[in-house]
């Protein structure tokens, strides 16, 4: 974990294949974190208005001819790479840190395409990068050196926190965690406002109710250091309302958790096969 003090210019040129949701919220934070238009090539079929303002102030948006960078971050679908990596074949071998944060494509499918010497950084960030709050794991191949890791580690830390991973065999997990885990407090909020909708309330307040309760909590559970069981028992005053509505909550929530990670989780060792 750490903060964004590093000078991210120095890690030299970058190459973005895919400038989607994920990738766009990467190179939104890098230029943001002080990386300069001109040290960005990004490769993108259809650019956004944004990424073309970028390009006016000297990012080169599909270039004709691409310069060798010193990282390439992999940042298309998974479905896609297969077709999309190739292009970038011939920076394989040593020059160029190839940096994925593809869900489910393992090391080993880099390694192939790239080259047995090829560094290859596996990540897995979430979309809370868009507003510099993101989470990354990471973890490299054994061509991968300490200057890699840490070149890895100032790109992602741009965008939010960052840890270096044991090993590739936790990526499943964690992209079942804090990859899709978004999508799973976003879909809270709604489930909470449909809920208060239930209980009489208007759709409009019932969701304001929601989603402010949720930014509340989690700000609170980010500033406090509290542990997240004591945060949740400062809520819940004996014989009160709260305790109540857990003892619904925790006889369910636990089990339908360890099956939502684990159902991700999945298909990420599913997508690693396809
Ligand atoms: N979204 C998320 O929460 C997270 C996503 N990821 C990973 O990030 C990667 C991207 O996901 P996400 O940003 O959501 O997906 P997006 O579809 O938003 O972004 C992928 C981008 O790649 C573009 N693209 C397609 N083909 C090519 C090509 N041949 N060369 C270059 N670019 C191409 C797409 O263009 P077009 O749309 O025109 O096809 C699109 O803009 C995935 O591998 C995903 O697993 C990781 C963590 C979290
Ligand atoms: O849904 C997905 O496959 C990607 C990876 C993690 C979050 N989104």
């Amino acid at each position: 974990m750490g903060g964004n003090e590093a000078d991210i210019s120095a890690v030299g040129r970058v190459l973005l294949l895919g400038c989607g949701r994920m990738g766009g919220a990467m190179l939104a934070g890098w230029l943001a974190g002080g990386l300069r238009p001109g040290q960005v090539q990004v490769i993108e079929p259809h650019p956004s208005d944004w990424l073309g303002a970028r390009a006016a102030e000297g990012l080169a948006l599909n270039p004709g001819a691409l310069e060798q960078p010193d990282v390439a971050v992999l940042a298309v679908k998974p479905q896609m790479m297969a077709e999309a990596a190739p292009g970038l074949a011939a920076f394989g071998g040593g020059g160029t840190l190839m940096l994925s944060v593809a869900a489910g494509t393992p090391i080993a499918r880099f390694e192939a395409m790239f080259g047995p010497g090829t560094p290859i950084i596996r990540a897995m960030p979430n979309t809370p990068a868009a507003i510099g709050r993101g989470i990354s794991a990471y973890t490299g191949n054994a061509a991968a050196t300490e200057t890699h890791h840490a070149t890895a580690d100032i790109l992602l830390r741009a965008v939010g926190k960052a840890v270096r991973l044991e090993g590739e065999h936790q990526m499943d997990a964690v992209t079942g965690l804090s990859g899709s885990g978004p999508a799973y407090v976003f879909h809270l909020i709604e489930a909470m406002a449909a809920a208060g909708e239930a209980q009489g309330l208007a759709p409009d307040l019932a969701m304001t109710l929601a989603r402010e309760t949720v930014c509340g909590a989690g700000a609170l559970a980010g500033q406090d250091p509290a542990p997240a069981a004591v945060l949740r028992e400062n809520v819940t005053s004996p014989g009160g309302t709260t305790a109540a509505g857990l003892a619904v909550l925790m006889e369910e929530l636990p089990d339908l958790m360890r099956r939502t990670v684990a159902a991700a989780a999945d298909r990420g060792r599913e997508l690693a096969r396809d």
